[in-house]
């Protein structure tokens, strides 16, 4: 199998939302689970994403972990790697946004990264380095309180130079407006100054498509789903894809057995959305305090699933509001409240699995992860979209048997995501 497109994708939603992506404008795309092992029969695709779970790590455990990916990416014939980051740009000044950036750059032998979170379709654009969500500036919006890594600045290039060894550079709208000519022109120029990642300003799909143009001749790049989005519509254009589109069909073959939603994201989105839930299924809300106490609580959450999952789909869910977030980290400290807990719900994932769940939605990235990893679930194959971001997911290879599920990022989804979402999985 020889792949024209590799990610590295920071995290597991942010896999699938780009998996998705990629597969609506045409090529065949697998979502791995890490680097899986040799013996894995993988599809033939035109592109993979790696998901790694490296949001919140160390930089230097996130540089690791990517450049592994790359070489295992760059030998299936990648010419191109994305390394996808949250449209949000979820990191902090110690993250390693730009850290692994400038290694992947160094690894391809050196030169200058373009860097966009654009994804308009779910209303993320940046505009003179400033990224917006829906109608705010990114320090205004709901992600200023995000439990994990606030974001306090919506200036990137401030943002990405706080965690970068090198200068941060602009492409600005009217030069991409330009065409894909004038931004070569300007990435030179920049490359000549010393500069190693560019943040791209993108509006319109039609600025990610002249980017992911230009992208598509470098060996890097780093951003969202709009630039997969670029990179994708660049591929087809150029003639390298087979005819035989991509198709998600096939992977919504109905696996049966029970169904159940886990949710740890704190965001805005999934909080409206637990609400919402809560007026057509059962809905447990877990006392944090007392996940972080011991194993009780756990137990307890799966007595209750067990006492009502054979009549329909539950929902478990940690998620709580900033005020109460706020609280618990000022007890237990930010890394530690927000690790026990996705280890909690990831428990409780793999329990209700162990009790014939075979159709899970979960909601929030460093929760997916944690629940991904502890259901050892090699790769998945990319089935019709859900929401924007948001796909069905087959696994491939799966210990438990054939499973679908969905990997809700925070703060995709209509209101009615979690019975949207259900409707789709049989
Ligand atoms: N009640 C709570 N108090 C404190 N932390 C919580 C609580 N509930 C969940 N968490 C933690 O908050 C974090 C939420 O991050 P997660 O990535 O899962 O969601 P998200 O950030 O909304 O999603 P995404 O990264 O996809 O945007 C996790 O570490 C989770 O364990
Ligand atoms: O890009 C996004 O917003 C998502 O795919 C994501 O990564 C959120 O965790």
């Amino acid at each position: 199998m020889a792949i024209l497109l590799g990610s590295i994708a920071d995290d597991y939603t942010g896999a699938s939302d780009l998996a998705n992506t990629l597969t609506k404008n045409g090529l065949r795309t697998v979502q791995t689970v890490g680097i899986p092992d040799p013996a894995l029969a993988l599809p033939d695709v035109d592109a993979v994403v790696v998901s790694l779970k490296v949001r919140s790590v160390p930089a230097s455990d996130a540089v690791a972990a990517a450049a592994s990916a790359e070489r295992w990416l760059r030998q299936l014939g990648a010419g191109h790697v994305l390394y996808k980051i949250c449209s949000t740009f979820d990191s902090t000044d110690a993250g390693n946004i730009g850290p692994v950036t400038e290694a992947l750059s160094d690894a391809a032998g050196g030169g200058v990264v373009l860097v966009t979170p654009a994804f308009p379709e779910t209303g993320r654009t940046v505009y003179l380095g400033h990224l917006f969500v829906g109608g705010q500036p990114l320090n205004e919006s709901p992600l200023r309180d995000h439990p994990l890594n606030p974001m306090q600045d919506a200036n990137l290039v401030r943002v990405l130079t706080r965690q970068s060894r090198n200068a941060v550079g602009l492409i600005d709208l009217t030069t991409i407006a330009a065409g894909p000519d004038a931004v070569k022109a300007r990435l030179d120029a920049l490359r000549t100054a010393g500069i190693t990642a560019v943040i791209a300003d993108a509006i319109f799909e039609r600025d990610l498509e002249t980017l992911g143009e230009v992208a598509l001749e470098m060996p890097v790049s780093t951003g969202a789903s709009g630039l997969g989005l670029g990179l994708a519509r660049a591929l087809v254009r150029s003639g390298r894809i087979s005819s035989d589109a991509a198709t998600t069909a096939d992977a919504i073959r109905p696996v049966g057995g029970l169904s159940a939603i886990v949710a740890g994201s704190c965001s805005k989105a999934t909080l409206h959305q637990l609400d919402i839930a809560e007026r057509s299924m059962p809905v447990l809300r877990l006392d944090p305090e007392r996940l972080l106490a011991g194993p009780d609580e756990i137990a307890a959450a799966i007595s209750w699933a067990g006492d009502r999952i054979s009549a329909g789909p539950v929902v478990i869910a940690a998620s709580a509001a900033p005020e109460t977030v706020a609280r618990l980290q000022s007890l237990h400290g930010r890394e530690a409240s927000g690790h026990a807990i996705e280890t909690a719900t990831s428990i409780i994932a793999a329990e209700l699995v162990g009790r014939g769940v075979r159709r899970l939605v979960v909601a929030g990235g460093e929760t997916s992860g944690a629940a991904v990893d502890r259901l050892a679930i090699p790769a998945f194959l990319i089935g019709p979209e859900i929401a924007p971001g948001v796909p069905v997911l087959r696994t491939v290879g799966n210990a438990q048997g054939d499973m679908l599920l969905a990997l809700k990022s925070g703060n995709f989804g209509g209101e009615d995501f979690f019975t949207a979402a259900l409707a789709m999985m049989h």
